[in-house]
């Protein structure tokens, strides 16, 4: 008697790397007339930038843009054939976004034990190197974990507009992004941790967990305040940037 086959769905011998891009934020520190994430640097739109950076990554398989519901701007005919995904699930707050995001990724076919990078539409400078960076050390961890900066200056806490404090600052990091998790255990850690986390790694250590803090760089901020639009165009024109398409 032949022995009956198992189709129970098996985690593939290799996992593989998703992307996932949070870009349904409607930028309210920002100032600008919209969204901050399709203002032009350099004459395009800022997500186009932070896109550019991941399709030169061969380790990423494929990159999941999340926007809001009403979000009309990837349906101009110029996105038609694009090689990334786009979901319109975006949620009232980030983690939301993250969340929903990670579900139509295995509604895309990814398995829960493959690999996702979480990364801010609004970090528009993350190179592909940096990428690859947190590729190399997450891929032989455990956990996962994220791009952050070392605390690079004094640390104060403040009381009523003074300082309170001034605290030691030698175990202190900046959290970036990506943030590179495997699928299941960030579904698993968001359902827990709800809408309040501003990142993966805090609901991930929630879970009791220790994700693994790399090295980034100060270049890879996040367009946050109206000055920062210049900044980022500045610092694509240092790399060799120049103006394309109409600029804004
Ligand atoms: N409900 C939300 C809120 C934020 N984001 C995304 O998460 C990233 C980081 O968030 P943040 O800088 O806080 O963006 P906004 O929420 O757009 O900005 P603000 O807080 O100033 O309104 C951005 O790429 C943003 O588009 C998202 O996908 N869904
Ligand atoms: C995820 C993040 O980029 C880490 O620094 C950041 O927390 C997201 O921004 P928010 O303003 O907290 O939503």
């Amino acid at each position: 008697m032949t022995e009956p086959t198992d189709i129970t769905p098996q985690p593939s011998a290799t996992p593989r790397c998703w992307a996932l891009i949070p870009c349904a934020g409607t930028g309210s520190r920002a100032g600008a007339a919209g969204p901050k994430q399709y203002q032009r640097l350099l004459g395009q739109p800022l997500v186009m930038h932070t896109l550019a950076a991941f399709a030169e990554v061969p380790r990423i398989d494929q990159t999941l843009v999340v926007v809001s519901p009403d979000d009309q701007f990837f349906q101009a005919p110029e996105f038609e054939k694009t090689s990334f995904l786009i979901a319109t699930c975006g949620g009232s707050t980030r983690a939301a976004s993250v969340f929903n995001g990670l579900n139509a990724l295995l509604a895309e076919g990814a398995v829960t034990h493959d690999w996702v990078l979480v990364h801010d539409a609004a970090r528009c400078l993350i190179t592909p190197q940096q990428i690859n960076q947190l590729l190399d050390a997450c891929l032989i961890d455990d956990v996962g974990g994220l791009l952050a900066l070392a605390l690079p200056d004094t640390l104060k806490a403040a009381a009523a507009g003074r300082v309170a404090a001034t605290l030691p600052r030698a175990d202190k990091w900046l959290a970036q992004t990506p943030q590179m998790f495997r699928i299941g255990s960030l579904l698993e850690a968001l359902e827990l941790a709800g809408d309040a986390v501003t990142d993966e790694s805090s609901a991930i250590e929630a879970m009791g967990l220790a994700p693994k803090l790399v090295p980034g760089s100060a270049q890879n901020f996040k367009v946050t305040y109206p000055e920062d639009f210049a900044l980022a165009q500045a610092v694509l024109l240092s790399r060799g940037g120049s103006i394309s398409g109409s600029a804004n």
